[in-house]
C-alpha cells in the first residue's frame, strides 16, 4: 500500500495548498455532509485552490453511510465532469472520510482523496490507514476497499465547534490506542477530566494517538495481523451498533467502542489474564463518560449473529483482539456461544442494565 503522508498542521491554508499541488488534477471536487458544509467548509473556502471547486453535500450522521449516499456521490462526481484525473477532498468525521474514500477509490476504478479530519475520532482514527466504505445489510463496514488517502491533514482547531458527545466518541478510540499501546499512555487516558477538557493536552494526546494507529498500519497494512489490535473493542462494539442502527436508538461509533471494550476486556481476563485491576478502572471510566447501552438477553442471539459478520472471523468462528495486559496484543482468539453469552452477561451486570 502507498504511505499515507499525515500531516499535523500549524498552517492549514499551507497545507492544504502543498498537498494539493503534489496531486495534479483536472478537477477538484470537495465532499462534505451537511453540518460540516455549515461549519467547516468556511475555515478552507477562501483558500485559493479551492476557488474552482465543485460541491458534493451529504445528509450527516452514519445511517447516511449507505449505499444510497455513495450512489449519490458516484452520480455527482460523473454529472460535474470528473475524470480519472479528479482529485476529492473528504471535510468531515468518519462518515465522510469512510465514504468518500471509498468514493474516490471506485470512481472510474480510482481517482486520489486528501483526507480533512474534521472529528476527534476522524483525526486519532477514521481518516488514516486507508480503510474507506459503507454499511450495507444493517453491517457495519460490510463493502469497502483498503485505499490509503494521498495526504491527511490533521488541524484541531476544528474541534472547537464539535459537540461533547462527539469528543467522547472519538476519544474512546483514543482509549483504545492506550489500551493496546504503553500503561504511561493509557494511565493518562484513564484519568483525564472529559468534563473539564484540557485542549492543549488533547491536543498532544491526539498526535500520540494517531501515531500509535499509523505505526500499527505501516507493519500491516492489510490487517493480516497485527493490525487487528486496532479492532479491539470492535467485535462486541459493532454488534452493539448494528443492534442499535436496527432498533433506530441512535448510537455513536466511539461508544459502541467503548462499551466493546468493557465486553472484550473482560473476555482477556477470563482468557489472557489480562489483570483485573485495570478491567475496573477503564470500565468505571467508561460508566463515567459513557453511560450504559441497555439490553436484554432477549438481544443475545441478535448480537452473536452481528459477532458472526465480523471481517476478522474465518471459518465460522468469532474472532476476537484480546489483551494479555496493556499492550500485550493477542489476536486471533476465537469464543464459542456460551463465553460470548457469559461476555454479554458481565457486561450487563457491571453496567447495570
Ligand atoms: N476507516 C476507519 O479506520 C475508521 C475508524 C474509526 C471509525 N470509522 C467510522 O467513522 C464513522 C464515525 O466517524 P465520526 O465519529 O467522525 O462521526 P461522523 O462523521 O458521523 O461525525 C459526527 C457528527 O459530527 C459532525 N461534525 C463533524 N465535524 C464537525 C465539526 N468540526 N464541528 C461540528 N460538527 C461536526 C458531523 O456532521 C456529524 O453530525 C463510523 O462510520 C465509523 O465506522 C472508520
Ligand atoms: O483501522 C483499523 O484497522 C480499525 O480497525 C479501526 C477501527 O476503529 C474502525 O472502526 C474500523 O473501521 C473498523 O474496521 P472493520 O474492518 O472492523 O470494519
Ligand atoms: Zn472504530
Amino acid at each position: 500500500m502507498q504511505k499515507q503522508k499525515i500531516i499535523i498542521s500549524q498552517n492549514l491554508r499551507e497545507s492544504l495548498e502543498q498537498a494539493i499541488i503534489q496531486q495534479p488534477h483536472d478537477k477538484l471536487f470537495v465532499l462534505t455532509d451537511e453540518t460540516t458544509y455549515k461549519k467547516c467548509w468556511p475555515v478552507i473556502s477562501g483558500f485559493p485552490s479551492m476557488q474552482q471547486s465543485e460541491h458534493i453535500v451529504i445528509g450527516a450522521t452514519d445511517e447516511h453511510k449507505s449505499i444510497e449516499t455513495l450512489i449519490s456521490v458516484w452520480t455527482e462526481l460523473s454529472q460535474k465532469g470528473g475524470t480519472r484525473h479528479s482529485l476529492l477532498v473528504n471535510l468531515g468525521g468518519g462518515m465522510v472520510t469512510d465514504l468518500g474514500g471509498f468514493a474516490a477509490s471506485t470512481f472510474k476504478r480510482g481517482i486520489p482523496y486528501i483526507n480533512i479530519p474534521t472529528t476527534l475520532l476522524a483525526m486519532v482514527d477514521a481518516a488514516v490507514g486507508g480503510k474507506t466504505g459503507i454499511n450495507f445489510n444493517g453491517l457495519k463496514n460490510e463493502i469497502g476497499a483498503f485505499t490509503p488517502a494521498a495526504s491527511v491533514l490533521l488541524d484541531t482547531e476544528f474541534l472547537r465547534t464539535l459537540d461533547y458527545k462527539n469528543i467522547c466518541s472519538g476519544y474512546a478510540e483514543m482509549l483504545k490506542h492506550g489500551l493496546i499501546s504503553t500503561e504511561k499512555h493509557w494511565a493518562e487516558l484513564v484519568s483525564f477530566d472529559l468534563d473539564d477538557i484540557d485542549y492543549l493536552r488533547l491536543q498532544e494526546m491526539v498526535a500520540q494517538s494517531v501515531a500509535i494507529k499509523e505505526n500499527i498500519v505501516a507493519q500491516d497494512p492489510y490487517e493480516q495481523g497485527i493490525r487487528k489490535a486496532l479492532n479491539l473493542g470492535h467485535t462486541a462494539g459493532h454488534a452493539l451498533e448494528s443492534l442499535a442502527l436496527a432498533e433506530e436508538r441512535t448510537v455513536l461509533h466511539g461508544y459502541a467502542v467503548a462499551w466493546g471494550l468493557v465486553c472484550e476486556l473482560y473476555l482477556s481476563c477470563l482468557r489472557e489474564d489480562f489483570p483485573k485491576d485495570k478491567l475496573r478502572q477503564t470500565t468505571d471510566f467508561i460508566k463515567r463518560y459513557y453511560g450504559v447501552f441497555p439490553f436484554d438477553c432477549k438481544a443475545y442471539e441478535t448480537l452473536y449473529q452481528f459477532m458472526t459478520h465480523d471481517k476478522k472471523n474465518t471459518s465460522g468462528e468469532v474472532n476476537f483482539t484480546l489483551l494479555g495486559g496493556i499492550g500485550d496484543i493477542r489476536i486471533n482468539r476465537t469464543a464459542g456461544k456460551d463465553e460470548i453469552f457469559n461476555m454479554l452477561d458481565f457486561y450487563r451486570e457491571t453496567m447495570g442494565c
